[in-house]
């Protein structure tokens, strides 16, 4: 689902501080997300992750974010953070992630792997959209690389986010090059892992929102 969209959505992944969340909600992000995968330098406790549901304004979505937690894991920190959507970035197959009736984003490190949208659809049909990054398949997310183009697949008729090294200096390129449904950062966006920087942040989104405005000018020209 790539196009003419007026507003790519942004989420910003792996906060830990609940200032950052409301800095977040007033700069207009759509998404924010906790990450409670072992092996993220971001991981937050449950308790935690509700601070940072607590800081949001109304209509800013918490994705709660696993990597091959188990279904206990999953099942607690839902219970306590009441994230309203999850993404899944590990081995999770369809079963597996619509497990837990909320809606779910499947991440896909796609970094030197090409797979086509027929596949994508196919292993995970419940999926509301994706996140495609561009670390190497069965690495975590977060890695800070940048996915090829060559390696997004056609005709993906799914809301999909951009992932993988995006920031306040490459995201709006990366906007223009291949309108993707929206965007996801996290370490582009950081004084070090989980701390925000006020400073890009609001550059991120000034970036975004500029490719857009191009955008939006050259559907109505
Ligand atoms: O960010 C993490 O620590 C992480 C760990 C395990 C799985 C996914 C993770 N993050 C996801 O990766 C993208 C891109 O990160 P970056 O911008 O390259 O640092 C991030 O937005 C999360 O969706």
């Amino acid at each position: 689902m790539a196009g003419p969209h007026f507003r790519t959505r942004i989420k910003f992944c792996g906060l830990t501080r609940p200032g950052d969340a409301r800095l977040a909600c007033e700069l207009g992000v759509d998404a924010v997300g906790v990450i409670f995968a072992a092996r993220s330098r971001r991981r937050v406790a449950p308790a935690r992750a509700a601070a940072v549901r607590a800081a949001l304004s109304p209509l800013v979505t918490l994705v709660a974010l696993f990597m091959d937690n188990d279904e206990r894991e999953v099942r607690a920190a839902i219970a306590e953070a009441r994230p309203t959507l999850l993404q899944f970035h590990g081995g999770e197959d369809d079963a597996f992630c619509r497990h837990f009736g909320l809606p779910y984003l499947k991440g896909l490190g796609l970094g030197g792997a090409r797979v086509d949208a027929g596949t994508l659809r196919a292993r995970w049909p419940h999926a509301a959209g994706f996140v495609l990054d561009g670390h190497a398949p069965g690495a975590a997310g977060g890695s800070g690389q940048r996915l090829e183009t060559a390696n997004i697949p056609a005709d993906l008729d799914r809301p999909w986010l951009l992932a993988g090294g995006l920031d306040p200096d490459n995201v709006g390129e990366a906007v223009r090059a291949v309108r993707p449904w929206g965007v996801d950062v996290a370490g582009g966006i950081e004084l070090a892992p989980g701390v925000k920087d006020g400073q890009r942040m609001r550059r991120f989104v000034e970036a975004v929102r500029a490719a857009d405005a191009d955008a939006a000018a050259a559907t109505i020209r």
